[in-house]
């Protein structure tokens, strides 16, 4: 075997990302200007983190959105008035300017949405546009847009525990709107979307990130009269952790449209004199109640924040390195070494929410769902005609004796095609996956209300047989108009004979929809009670099971590693989430780090595995991120086999 010798040609991996693989990217302008913003300068001088004197978490407080309106209690006369379904009067004719009607809200998120309508007339009288129009069907990643920064500079927040406006600098555009398109079910089938306005902030993408550990230091005591002091350098804190939260005034994810980038502060370095560092700032997402968590790109659910209060530890933030105090023994008490922090994870998050809603109102367009909302309820949604008054689904709370009460949700009409994306429907439809029970609206004076019952009906069960199963009543609406009236005998034989239970009413003049209601009411109750029984037998939900499977890839053991070889290149690949931690963790500042890694290979079996595989005198082997040669020495010889390449003369190859 042979003689050590350091490698000198250039190496793959720069040792400045090896010691911090995931720093910044520098602007390719020399003066570094954000192109965006050009008083932004993307080199300026990082603030350092104050976290020791700040409270621990730091709560991210977006501001809510309006998509939904949770209500007061109706008064009980509401349903005082004599029942259509009981009596056989034909009604008067009514003209829909008389109609009694709750008028939009001028200052609700729906009037700005209508506002917005106006602007685009066709919209109104056409709806078959919504068909036409493309939104663009595949999601683009976003390239993390990052600055170079020195470890110091990870921590962007301002002394009130506050997240500096770059986020909100870069995303304020709206170009980079997180918003997912949704996908068409069947190939050839194009993917459709809907115009940005229209569009339920229920589903966001968003990254998060936990703090970095801070770094241990190499510092000795010098003090007088004591003598050789020994090593004092203290160990670096602990990242910040990343947190979800369910804050119930939160109704929609719109806030995730403007700040898409959540970091946890990284814990403070240690210092001389055995101080360690302080804990980083932990960082609290707050979502709706209702939010489901996935990783991107993966169907898998994570978590499911339903009540308010509820809060998951998602990304644990790195430890902090070890400074030569820890490190001190019996064989040396005068270490040099200390380690890096560990990193933080990060991670891509898809968000999606789905409304808490007991019962859900569905329907055609225009066929009276937002009015029998406002008739039942205190909600006060948007009511016209023209399809598609409602553009996001609205809540309202109804009651019955003041001492049950049931949560309502009006949906966005359905269009035949709605669940391959066609008008607004597939958008909604999710929301209707947790409630109990449906109440189906079908406008009477339609010419054929059968048929517009079938298709609702066909198109819940195109977009979920689950969804479909749920069991519903049917209000056959609009009974004050004639054309209505003269076909409800024949609509409600051909859907009895089908055993499907049928109300008729006016939700315009309040009548028939105190019954819908209580068949809805009486629905949930049985679903509500065939459901007891499962419920005793359901274990407390653990919301940190993220974070500890997280934890549980970190830790995995260090000897736990595969090897794989290149031949063209001649380089030996060592893979192992415990070996590529210990590479990001050793500072290469101190020779000891130097000796202490080679001897770590030697120990986890790296070297003696690459010699039974057949490794040479000169072959490349890359461990983690670390490159380094192959060189043959007797085992006796006590000199590693392992050399690492660099070429940076802050992170100098110690002979
Ligand atoms: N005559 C009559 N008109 C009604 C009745 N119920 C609703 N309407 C009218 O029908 C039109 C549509 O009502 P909406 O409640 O907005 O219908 P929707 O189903 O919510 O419609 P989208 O939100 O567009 O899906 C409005 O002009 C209502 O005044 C009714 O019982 N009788
Ligand atoms: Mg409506």
């Amino acid at each position: 075997m042979a003689s050590i010798s350091t490698f000198t040609t250039s190496s793959f991996f720069s040792l400045q990302a090896i010691s911090r693989p995931k720093t910044r990217k520098s602007s390719p302008d020399p003066n570094n200007v954000s192109p965006k913003n050009p008083n932004v300068n993307r080199n300026r001088k990082p603030k350092v983190q104050k976290a020791k004197f700040k409270s621990p978490l730091q709560t991210i407080t977006p501001t809510a959105g309006e998509a939904t309106s949770y209500n007061r209690l109706p008064p009980l006369e509401d349903f005082a008035v004599p029942s259509l379904n009981s009596g056989s009067k034909p009604p008067e004719e009514v003209k829909l300017s008389d109609a009694n009607v709750v008028k939009q809200d001028s200052g609700s998120e729906s009037q700005r949405f209508r506002t917005e309508d106006v602007i685009d007339d066709n919209l109104r009288v056409d709806y078959g546009r919504f068909e036409v129009f493309e939104g663009n069907p595949h999601f683009e990643e976003e390239e993390e847009e990052e600055e170079t920064v020195n470890d110091k500079s990870v921590n962007s927040y301002n002394s009130d525990g506050f997240y500096e406006g770059e986020e909100l600098e870069e995303f304020a555009d709206g170009e980079n709107v997180n918003l997912l398109d949704f996908e068409g079910e069947e190939e050839g089938v194009k993917e459709k979307g809907v115009p940005a306005v229209m569009r339920c902030f229920d589903r966001a993408k968003i990254y998060v990130k936990a703090g970095d550990g801070g770094n241990g230091v190499v510092a000795f005591r010098r003090e007088k009269f004591v003598p050789l002091g020994g090593p004092s350098g203290g160990d670096g804190g602990k990242g910040g952790n990343v947190y979800l939260e369910v804050d119930g005034s939160i109704n929609s994810l719109l806030p995730f449209r403007n700040r898409v980038h959540y970091r946890a502060g990284r814990g403070a370095h240690g210092q001389g004199s055995s101080m360690d560092g302080s804990k980083g700032e932990d960082i609290v997402v707050k979502v709706p109640p209702g939010t489901v968590v996935r990783e991107a790109g993966n169907e898998e659910v994570l978590l499911e924040l339903l009540s308010p209060g509820q809060r998951a530890l998602v990304l644990p933030g790195g430890r902090g390195g070890r400074g030569n105090a820890a490190f001190k023994c019996g064989s040396n008490k005068v270490p040099r070494i200390a380690e890096n922090g560990e990193e933080g994870l990060e991670m891509w998050m898809e968000l999606e929410l789905k409304l808490v809603a007991d019962v859900g109102i569905v329907g055609a367009p225009n066929a009276g769902k937002s009015t029998l909302l406002s008739v039942i309820s205190a909600a006060q949604p948007a009511i016209a005609n023209y399809p598609f008054t409602t553009l996001l689904p609205n809540l309202g709370v109804v009651s019955f004796d003041y001492d049950s009460t049931m949560v309502v949700a009006d949906l966005p009409g359905l269009l035949e095609g709605a669940h391959r994306g066609f008008g607004l429907g597939h958008e909604f439809l999710r929301h209707t996956e947790r409630c109990s029970a449906l109440v189906h609206v079908v406008d009477g004076s339609s010419q054929q209300p059968e048929f517009e019952f079938d298709a609702v009906r066909l198109e819940l069960e195109m977009f979920s047989p689950e969804l479909a199963e749920k069991p519903y009543v049917v209000a056959y609406n609009k009974m004050d108009l004639p054309e209505a009236y003269e076909n409800w005998q024949l609509f409600k034989e051909k859907l009895e004979a089908r055993g499907i239970q049928t109300f008729c009413m006016s939700a315009v003049k309040r009548e028939g929809t105190h019954e819908v209601i209580c068949a809805a009411h009486k629905l949930l109750q049985e679903s509500k009670e065939a459901n007891k029984s499962f419920e005793g037998w359901t274990n407390p939900v653990d919301l940190n099971h993220v974070a500890d499977m997280v934890q549980r890839q970190r830790r995995a053991p260090i000897n736990d590693f595969e090897i794989s070889f290149d031949n063209v290149s001649n380089t030996w690949q060592v893979v192992g989430a415990g070996l590529q931690r210990f590479v990001q963790m050793t500072n290469w500042r101190y020779k000891d780090s130097d000796t202490r890694f080679q001897h770590v290979l030697d120990a986890c079996g790296v070297n003696k595995s690459l010699l039974k595989m057949g490794v040479k005198e000169g072959d490349t082997v890359i461990v983690g991120e670390m490159e380094m040669v192959w060189h043959d020495y007797p085992e006796s010889s006590g000199l590693s086999n392992v050399k690492r390449k660099s070429f940076d003369p802050r992170w100098p190859v110690w002979k």
